[in-house]
């Protein structure tokens, strides 16, 4: 009886049409606990996972790396899920708002609904292998997006059509810009009752500066979105609307002359037109085919034609093609996926020119690493050229060592398939490379053979950290433990800091926001079983100097029998926009440069660096400042740090003299807010030192545009929520280091030293 009980809970649970007895016992939620415990159980077993198909290795034209980037909830996730789904990959529909997704797999992206890393998964569509990297929103975890840009060719920019663009949209668009990614666009939750593809296509081309080409128009909105018309074939493509558990599988593709919807049919032939001129004016190939057959009849240019020119235009990145639908109501995948295999090039149409230079050679990228209890770390590459086995060995060229990886695994989000081989254009996950960042290999030749310094290929830029406190194990016996724990999670996360007060001696965190280094407490309590400490979180300002000082210092020790004396003289003088910047310099004067050993000179650059660490003011690292190296003298017998000593010390003096000045990160802020609550929004900003830049209309609600140092939006989640009644979002991010004012900057003194 109990048996039989089961297997119909199991059976209903399933197949999606009935809630279990718990379900119903609960007051009728749609899931119980234990429906979702189930969920997360079977929904991706691993014989979920097509293994035959996934051991072979596709041909390069028919394999697409892409990635699914957008700003935070804008449906990335939820719509990831589903192509897994229509493709036969998962079983059951995965929902980010149950915490049973495939790639949000982390405990912390299950609890949150929110993406933290990057996910590879591999599946087949249409006879295409589709290695897809679903994105974080957020932007503390930009760096995510970066990475997997970075060696992606193509992505899915997913938008709320109800938002349009929002503020990480704009940051992500740009990350794409830099890595010359070609890009489709997917309006989402067209069953939103605010959703406008007009407006979206309006922000499209207005902020991101893009060429939208619409291939698709909605039919219906809101709820009423039942389908959508397919421009490019002249179809009219509709879901079933009969059950609100209709998984979307189904579809009912039926040509556009058929429709009796004669206001549609004039819609879409007016689209379809306005399409085909677009095209025509990006692509000359499709114009002259228009000029010469077509011109008289748009109706009769073939699907086939248009689709090619429309690929041709994205592959140049004239244009991006716009798709819409609603990936939680399960409208518009299946188009998407087509879109992806039909518009966004295979590896062998991205010609990256140091490749060529590898030949049949084995080139790969390593972008990514996962820190694996038992298997160590687990090292994502990305093959450009040549074949990579298990059980062999591969030169590291930034690391200048050879290495042996042990297996060769395929990524399904955190379940892992081991395949004998996998050629040029993959995405891999590799075990037993033991070299921190294990990156590019040329296998089994020394890079000098073929120039390594041009062989390399680009990483990514790791953005710097806006915030740190301190953290503390919950004894001293288990420092080690939390030692370990903090290598292995930078090891997977190169924008987490750790670093030593060199006063304290207390270990620092510095990360790149609240949740940043919230995530990373979490992880550390539950990933490594200590339960830590964080001191209250601090705003990393920066230091630089208002103007030019020459100065010169001695130092004369005797350590043991030995003296150690030595004299430098050096200038220091501010950069003229020491705000845009993050680094410093430094040079020698011109005879000094050629009359130092190289010994000394490293030993004096030391003395710099170490002084641009930490200012003269709070310790904080120095910016936007040259410093020249005047003159040297050292006596025979003088040990080399004692050169960095003295260095340092003098620097230290000309950094004092020349005036210190603090920096504070300034944030881009975007709020969104319902218009009953935006004057409390604006008053509360005020307090805050923000400043308003814009402020526009988007649909029903207002969105501020402004910015406010980082310093005073500490909890600010809370307090929008509290003041809006959960009514609005915010997204924040790093727009630059300005200097503070007088007033400010000595209040922040006063406040650091202890004197107020
Ligand atoms: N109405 C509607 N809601 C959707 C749609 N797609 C996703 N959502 C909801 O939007 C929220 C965010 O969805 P996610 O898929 O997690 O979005 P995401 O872009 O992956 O989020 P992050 O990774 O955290 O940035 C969830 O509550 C989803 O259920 C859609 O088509 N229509």
């Amino acid at each position: 009886m109990l048996l039989r009980l089961t297997v119909a809970k199991t059976w209903r649970s399933f197949s999606g049409l009935t809630r279990c007895a718990q379900c119903l016992k609960n007051g009728g939620q749609t899931w119980c606990r234990w429906r979702l415990q189930w969920k997360r159980n079977y929904s991706f077993l691993p014989d979920d996972v097509k293994s035959v198909r996934s051991v072979v290795n596709p041909d390069i034209s028919r394999i697409r790396n892409i990635g699914i980037m957008a700003h935070i909830d804008a449906g990335k996730t939820t719509t990831t899920e589903r192509m897994l789904y229509y493709s036969g990959y998962t079983r059951a529909l995965g929902d980010v708002d149950d915490g049973d997704t495939v790639t949000d797999f982390m405990v912390q992206e299950r609890e949150r609904g929110i993406t933290i890393q990057s996910a590879a998964v591999t599946f087949d569509w249409k006879e295409h292998r589709i290695n897809l990297i679903d994105t974080p929103g957020h932007v503390d975890f930009t760096l995510e997006v970066e990475r997997a840009l970075r060696v992606l060719d193509g992505a899915v920019a997913v938008f709320d059509a109800s938002a349009g663009v929002e503020a990480q949209t704009l940051t992500v668009w740009r990350q794409a810009d830099k890595h010359n990614v070609p890009r489709l666009c997917f309006l989402n939750k067209m069953d939103k009752p605010g959703a406008s593809l007009a407006y979206s296509i309006e922000s499209i081309k207005e902020k991101l500066k893009a060429n939208p080409v619409l291939l698709q128009i909605p039919i219906g909105s809101g709820k009423g979105f039942t389908g959508l018309v397919d421009l490019i074939t002249n179809e009219q493509v509709m879901w079933s609307v009969k059950c609100s558990s209709e998984d979307g599988r189904v579809f009912q593709k039926t040509p556009m002359s058929s429709s009796n919807n004669a206001e549609l049919r004039s819609r879409a032939k007016e689209a379809r037109s306005s399409l085909i001129e677009q095209v025509a004016d990006l692509d000359d190939e499709f114009a002259e085919l228009l000029l010469g057959e077509f011109g008289e009849d748009f109706d009769a240019v073939p699907p086939e034609k248009l689709r090619a020119a429309v690929r041709r235009v994205t592959l140049a990145r004239k244009g991006v093609p716009v798709l819409c639908g609603s990936a939680l109501k399960n409208k518009g995948v299946q188009p998407l996926l087509d879109a992806i295999t039909a518009y966004l090039p295979a590896p062998n149409e991205r010609h990256l020119d140091l490749v060529r230079w590898y030949k049949d050679d084995l080139c790969a990228l390593a972008f990514k690493v996962l820190h694996d209890k038992q298997r160590g770390p687990l090292v994502f590459v990305r093959i450009y050229s040549g074949t990579m086995k298990p059980q062999s060995a591969f030169y590291n060229i930034n690391r200048g060592a050879t290495e042996r990886m042990s297996r060769l695994l395929l990524p399904f989000a955190d379940q892992h398939v081991e395949i004998p081989s996998l050629t040029a254009g993959n995405i891999a996950l590799t075990v037993g490379l033991k070299q921190r960042r294990a990156l590019k290999e040329g296998e089994g030749k020394r890079g000098s053979e073929k120039e390594p310094s041009r062989l390399v290929l680009a990483g990514v830029e790791v953005p710097e950290p806006v915030f740190f406190c301190t953290i503390e194990p919950p004894s001293l016996a288990r420092q080690t433990d939390l030692e370990h724990a903090l290598t292995c999670l930078q090891r997977e996360d190169p924008s987490l800091k750790v670093r030593t007060d060199p006063d304290s001696g207390q270990t620092i965190l510095c990360g790149m926001g609240e949740l940043h280094i919230e995530i990373i407490h979490d992880r550390i309590r539950r990933e490594y079983g200590i339960e830590t400490h964080l001191g209250p979180l601090q705003v990393a300002y920066r230091e630089t100097i208002l103007q030019s000082v020459s100065t010169t210092d001695m130092l004369d020790r005797t350590l043991g029998d030995r003296r150690h004396v030595v004299t430098v003289g050096l200038g220091v003088s501010p950069w003229a926009e020491s705000t845009a910047t993050t680094s410093c310099d430094m040079t020698f004067e011109e005879s000094l440069e050629e009359q130092l050993a190289p010994d000394v000179k490293v030993a004096v650059e030391n003395g710099i660096q170490s002084s641009y660490l930490q200012g003269p003011l709070l310790g904080y690292p120095v910016q936007g400042v040259s410093t020249t190296v005047q003159s040297l003298s050292i006596q025979p017998g003088t040990s080399m740090a004692m050169v960095s000593a003295c260095v340092s010390r003098c620097m230290l003096k000309a950094l004092k003299q020349a005036g210190g000045q603090l920096l504070e990160p300034l944030m881009s802020l975007e709020i969104t807010v319902g218009e009953q609550h935006l004057s409390s929004v604006l008053g509360d900003l005020a307090q805050r030192r923000g400043a308003i830049h814009d402020i526009q209309s988007r649909q029903d609600n207002k969105v501020v545009l402004a910015s406010v140092p980082l310093a005073e939006m500490m909890g600010y989640s809370t307090v929008l929520r509290t003041l809006t009644s959960g009514h609005a979002t915010f997204s924040l991010e790093l727009s630059s280091y300005e200097a503070m004012s007088p007033h400010d900057q000595s209040a922040l003194l006063n406040k650091m030293t202890g004197l107020v």
